[in-house]
């Protein structure tokens, strides 16, 4: 018998990056939309294209790239949004838009300020206009774990009339228990028989939204929304790659049921996420954690070196994570062998990304013992997320000794000239950070920053990550560097930073002229 599919919609773009810090540049979405079709996903949720010009962009043009998946906006029940949304999406093969409205007690009374009736009008409005640019619409129920289920009923009636063929039934503050999802799915899918696709999308606040999501697949949703490492607004989403193994390791239980992911390409798309935004999973994370496949102790090891299933579950490989191979490529190694390698970790270069990425990894090479698939991964991410840079770091000089005043001396190059500059902060750090300001002439404010090393040892990768905002009335901006050096990699994120608000400037001016249209 021919299993079932179920349909797995990554939001990583749209609610992962509601995750405090997790703001990604055009160029990064680009490259995770890229990853997130290699890994298989049926539907891209590529960002809310109405909430900023930046956003508007890049689901444009993640809608131009991808092939394989369908691309989707989310939109609210407003006519602005849901045109951005179709506008954002139209070039792409497959689209959809997503357009929602809370249809919970405390929803409706506190935030929309609305009664019923009129929150159904809305919903209906909203999926009739939508299907004026897709035929594809899917229709939430925001905060449906703390809905009256009569209610969804109803307002699920008129929605599918008016040519919705998704339902999704958010667990919008993660409130609810397993039993109760899946009581919950089961009276909805039983309702909806036939005429549409009932999907969940479970936050994580109780830490259940994995477990609520293979529930509501048994009880009969067909599509399941997550994102990769959980990553999502306060706790988080349930996570794609859990939800995904869990499937496959207990096929015993979930026999009628497939995905269409490759699980190989799981661990690469983790460690890709993690790289971009600067948010490393818990060590002990399930299935992409540092620890994930650690094994500790004398009587595991033991095991496991007499019979790996003792305490293994999970084959490492079948996520994509090769345990034997991790030590890689060497400062003799030639292009043949890193084209090799980059294929083999599922990176595709144009020829000027190749040559730029091989003279980094032989800068890298040179100073660094043991290069390590995840240097490799940072190195590829950094280089092809990489913006056009209005300002580049040519050289840098810093001074910090006991008791003195930290100083640098920087050297950046902009329109074909280099100009240097010194200054001093309270520290190292600030010092660059105030000097690249006194040679750009844009004054960053740092909110935060963050330094994790990319592998072990004491020679390792250092990846930076800079929140900095450069108008306080304006959205903070992301940076990342990487170097063996941290002052150089915060120099470089900082610098990365200052080249992507440059970038999004003009977008940026446009969204305080935006008007929000409502019907
Ligand atoms: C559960 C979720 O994750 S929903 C998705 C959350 N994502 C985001 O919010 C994306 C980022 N958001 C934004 O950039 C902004 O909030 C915008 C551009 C969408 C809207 O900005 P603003 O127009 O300034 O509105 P603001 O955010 O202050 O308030 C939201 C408004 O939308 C209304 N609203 C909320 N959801 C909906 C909905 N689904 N349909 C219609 N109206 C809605 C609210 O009631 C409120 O209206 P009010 O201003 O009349 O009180
Ligand atoms: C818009 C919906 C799907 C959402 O993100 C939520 O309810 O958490």
């Amino acid at each position: 018998m021919s299993k079932e599919i179920i349909k797995i919609f990554d939001t990583t773009l749209r609610d992962g990056e509601q995750s405090p810090g997790a703001s990604m540049n055009t160029e990064e979405k680009i490259q995770i939309a890229a990853q997130l079709e290699r890994l298989g996903v049926d539907i891209i949720e590529a960002g809310f294209a109405a909430a900023s010009p930046g956003d508007f962009d890049a689901v444009s043009k993640i809608a131009q790239r991808v092939q394989n998946s369908t691309i989707c906006s989310l939109a609210r029940a407003i006519d602005a949004d849901i045109k951005a949304a179709g506008e954002a999406i139209a070039a792409a093969k497959m689209k959809r838009i997503h357009t929602f409205i809370a249809t919970s007690p405390i929803h409706m009374q506190y935030k929309l300020k609305m009664n019923p009736d009129e929150v159904i009008r809305r919903a209906v409005r909203a999926v009739e206009y939508a299907r004026e640019f897709v035929d594809d619409v899917e229709f939430s129920c925001e905060d449906a774990g703390r809905s009256d289920i009569g209610f969804m009923k109803e307002i699920t009636d008129a929605v599918i009339n008016a040519g919705a063929s998704t339902i999704n039934l958010p667990d919008t503050v993660g409130f609810r228990l397993p039993n109760e999802i899946g009581a919950m799915v089961k009276e909805m899918s039983e309702y909806t028989k036939g005429r549409a696709i009932i999907s969940v999308h479970n936050h994580n606040d109780l830490g259940l939204g994995v477990a609520n999501s293979l529930e509501a697949i048994a009880n009969g949703a067909r599509q399941v929304e997550c994102t990769i490492n959980g990553l999502g607004e306060r706790a988080g989403n349930a996570a794609l790659e859990e939800i995904v193994m869990a499937l496959k390791t207990r096929h015993d239980i979930f026999k009628d049921y497939d995905t269409n992911i490759n699980t190989k390409e799981i661990y690469p798309t983790s460690r890709l996420i993690a790289n971009i935004t600067g948010i490393e999973p818990q060590p002990n994370k399930a299935i992409v954690g540092k620890n994930a496949f650690a094994h500790e102790s004398g009587i595991h090891q033991d095991g496991v070196l007499k019979h790996k299933e003792t305490y293994e579950i999970i084959r490492p490989e079948d996520i994509g994570l090769d345990m034997e191979d991790t030590l890689v490529l060497g400062k003799h190694s030639g292009r043949a062998a890193f084209k090799d390698k980059l294929a083999k970790l599922g990176f595709t270069l144009s020829d000027d990304e190749l040559n730029s990425a091989f003279e980094r990894f032989k800068e890298l090479a040179d100073k660094k013992k043991d290069i390590y698939d995840d240097d490799i991964r940072a190195l590829i991410t950094s280089e092809m997320t990489n913006i056009e840079k209005a300002y580049e770091l040519v050289a840098m000089q810093l001074m910090d000794s006991t008791g003195g005043v930290p100083s640098a001396a920087v050297t950046i190059r902009h329109n074909g000239e280099d100009i240097t500059d010194a200054g001093i902060g309270d520290g190292t750090i600030d010092a660059v950070f105030k000097t690249i300001d006194r040679i750009t002439g844009y004054q960053g404010q740092l909110i935060d920053y963050k330094v994790k090393s990319v592998t072990q040892g004491k020679d390792a990768l250092a990846n930076v990550t800079v929140k900095v905002t450069f108008n306080e009335n304006e959205p903070a901006i992301i940076g990342h560097g990487l170097s063996l050096d941290t002052m150089l990699a915060s120099a470089r994120a900082y610098i990365g930073a200052l080249n992507s608000y440059l970038s999004m400037e003009g977008m940026l001016k446009l969204r305080h002229t935006d008007s929000t249209e409502t019907i």
